[in-house]
């Protein structure tokens, strides 16, 4: 991460979204959550400038208004969030896929043989750094898929396939039109509003839900992929919750969020053992972190901020392990593996994770996942992983939800 620019951007003008590109769109076991009304894209910065940003946008805020949008991968980027002065709780219309069967491209980037072998110089540097007082202990490396599709790519429809897992956060949220102008982005205006550029996703991980002074944080690490046979299900998640391999990956986690949050709270809990959780696709080690803060006025957005981004994303010790992920990933990270979510007038709110998602524009898609290296972690197998992670994404689209997950050499 490159150091600090404080620089605050002048308020941009408000702008007339249509409900094709609505800013930003949230359902999940939180309800349905969205802006409505009139909307402002906030002046946009990284990380350090935040608190800033978001107090003097909260004074002239109105008690109905909303901010909600994505926070990238890189502290030191440009976040993209918007303001608007009417909350919607009107939940996502089910909608279904046009019956025409499109045709898709799909490109892996990098290929799932060179992200084994991007693991596997992870696992040379840590084992290399073994020594040093700071070891490194965990590095999570992704990788994507661009997909291109013959005809507009039907974001409602997706987001709707998406709101059918119940146990996830569906999330579309408006981004800052791409700097990337190369041959992969193939956008349509004629036939896209906009040709806006969304990230869509269905995140199971919650960076923090603040109610008042008690907030609560349920970081995921540690993964197993979903079995069609019932009895294969159960033993996968058996077998995650006995792998001492995902229970140090685990524990990584939780032991940043409840260091970071500690100076924060007047008291903070968590249990000692993860708890196993799942959506439709994926088995994961959970564990909730409860607190209670000691400045409750403090917005949830800027405790996302603190957070942001924890080593089930980025890595440990945390600046370190996003070098390495610059130089092992061919493929910026932009706003996956940030954050997304929103923030009420009286500072409560929600924010989570994102991943599980995909960057769409036109008739393009870009879709991320990645898995948490550490010592003991086998390149092959977190290619897998990696592969059965796209598969939210793969199923909402209409393509086969295994498709990107290696056939097993042995
Ligand atoms: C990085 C991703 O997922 C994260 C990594 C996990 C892991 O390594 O086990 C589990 C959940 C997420 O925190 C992703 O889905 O892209």
């Amino acid at each position: 991460m490159t150091p600090s620019r404080h620089r605050v951007a002048p308020s941009p003008a408000p702008v007339d979204l249509s409900a094709r590109t609505a800013p930003f769109l949230f359902q999940g076991p939180d309800g349905a959550i969205g802006a409505t009304g009139t909307l402002h894209p906030l002046p946009r910065g990284p990380l350090a400038t935040l608190p800033d940003r978001i107090s003097r946008a909260m004074e002239g805020m109105a008690p109905t208004g909303l901010i909600g949008g994505a926070l990238p991968f890189d502290r030191d980027a440009d976040d993209c969030l918007w303001m608007a002065d009417q909350t919607s709780r009107t939940p996502i219309a089910a909608r279904t896929q046009p019956e025409i069967a499109p045709t898709w491209t799909v490109t892996p980037e990098p290929s799932a043989e060179a992200y084994a072998e991007a693991v596997q110089q992870a696992l040379d540097l840590m084992k290399n750094q073994a020594n040093l007082p700071q070891p490194l202990r965990k590095i999570v490396l992704a990788r994507t898929l661009a997909l291109v599709c013959d005809q507009v790519i039907p974001v409602p429809s997706v987001l709707a396939r998406l709101c059918q897992d119940a146990s996830v956060t569906a999330f579309q949220v408006a981004l800052p039109p791409s700097t990337d102008t190369g041959p992969d982005t193939v956008t349509d205006t004629a036939t896209d509003t906009d040709g806006a550029r969304l990230l869509v996703g269905a995140s199971p991980e919650l960076l923090v839900r603040k109610s008042g002074a008690q907030i609560l944080s349920h970081p995921l690490a540690g993964s197993a992929r979903r079995r069609s046979d019932a009895a294969q299900d159960r033993a996968a998640a058996q077998a995650l919750t006995a792998s001492a391999k995902d229970l140090r990956e685990h524990a990584i986690v939780v032991e940043f969020i409840l260091d970071t949050l500690a100076p924060h709270c007047t008291t903070l809990t968590a249990p000692s053992v993860p708890e196993i959780t799942s959506s439709a696709t994926m088995w994961h080690l959970g564990t909730p972190i409860r607190g209670e803060l000691r400045d409750a006025d403090m917005p949830s957005v800027q405790i996302a901020g603190l957070l942001h981004p924890t080593p089930a994303v980025c890595g440990s010790p945390r600046d370190r392990a996003a070098q390495i992920i610059q130089q092992l990933e061919p493929v910026a990270r932009d706003f996956y593996a940030g954050a997304v979510g929103w923030t009420a007038a009286n500072g409560d709110g929600a924010w989570y994770v994102s991943i599980r998602c995909a960057e769409i524009q036109g008739r393009s898609a870009r879709l991320y996942a990645g898995a948490g290296i550490v010592p003991g972690s086998v390149p092959a197998q977190e290619a897998a992983e990696t592969g059965a992670k796209f598969a939210a994404l793969l199923r909402a689209l209409g393509l086969p939800h295994d498709m990107a997950i290696p056939t097993d050499p042995h």
